[in-house]
């Protein structure tokens, strides 16, 4: 039995049913499933343990929390009891917000999104961010490690930076990741599995590629396979 692959498949489904599936075909080529904001609002907590299922998986609750410290704070103690192994929140709500969501969360690893993947560098100057993303990116890194984040989320094309401002401590998780020659969607600062590992990623969240194929778990077992053929920057 091989290692599951660093890979959190990003169960982005309209229905439970769906999500299910995709996480039983998955399971057994990943080490993660993500639980993001629709299948949450559509089902609520009881989604959690759904698609963890018999398997054990790790699951990520990504939920991107943003708003004031107090009001994160108690957000992230309601999902506490979910033992969600990530929790995402929002660099940009600053370091007093990061940090309520850290406190009231002790069992969970704090992801912190630095700039999503989906702002093109256009995008970033017309929302005020000027200078290169890798430039905000490390800021962001900076601010929500100081708070004490365990994990960042950040784009396949910065991760190296990232890894070069807060170290090798801190998990940093890559979503933005395309096979070579796939579709990019509203992906804008993306790169392969393969770059993203290389670059110092270690975990890699990936959604349509492996869900929208028509076999996930051979879509999913394929990209694992080219992982392991990959070693990261740095390694002998
Ligand atoms: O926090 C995330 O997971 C996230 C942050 C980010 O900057 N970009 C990003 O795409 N994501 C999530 O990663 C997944 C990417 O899905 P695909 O584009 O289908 O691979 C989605 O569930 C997004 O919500």
């Amino acid at each position: 039995m091989t290692t599951p692959a660093p890979i959190a498949v990003a169960l982005d489904a309209p229905d439970l049913e769906t999500a299910a599936r995709w996480a039983g075909l998955v399971t057994p080529h990943v080490s993660t499933v993500k639980v993001g904001l629709e299948l949450y609002l559509r089902y609520g907590p009881d989604v959690i343990a759904s698609v963890r299922g018999a398997s054990g998986v790790q699951v990520f609750l990504d939920l991107k929390l943003h708003d004031i410290p107090n009001t994160v704070g108690a957000a992230a103690r309601a999902v506490a009891r979910l033992k969600p192994t990530y929790l995402t929140v929002h660099a940009a709500g600053g370091p007093a917000m990061v940090r309520a969501a850290v406190e009231a969360s002790p069992g969970t690893r704090i992801a912190a999104v630095t700039l999503l993947t989906s702002l093109s560098e256009a995008d970033l100057r017309e929302v005020g961010i000027q200078g290169p993303p890798v430039d905000a990116a490390r800021r962001m890194a900076a601010v929500a490690v100081g708070a004490g984040a365990q994990a960042l989320v950040c784009s396949p094309r910065e991760v190296a930076a990232v890894r070069a401002e807060v170290g090798p401590e801190i998990t940093l998780i890559t979503p933005g990741v395309r096979p070579a020659g796939a579709e990019t969607q509203d992906q804008a600062r993306v790169a392969t599995p393969e770059h993203a590992v290389a670059q110092g990623a270690d975990l890699l969240v990936i959604g349509r590629p492996i869900t929208g194929a028509p076999d996930p778990g051979a879509a999913a077992a394929a990209i694992a396979a080219a992982l392991r053929r990959v070693r990261p920057v740095g390694t002998p």
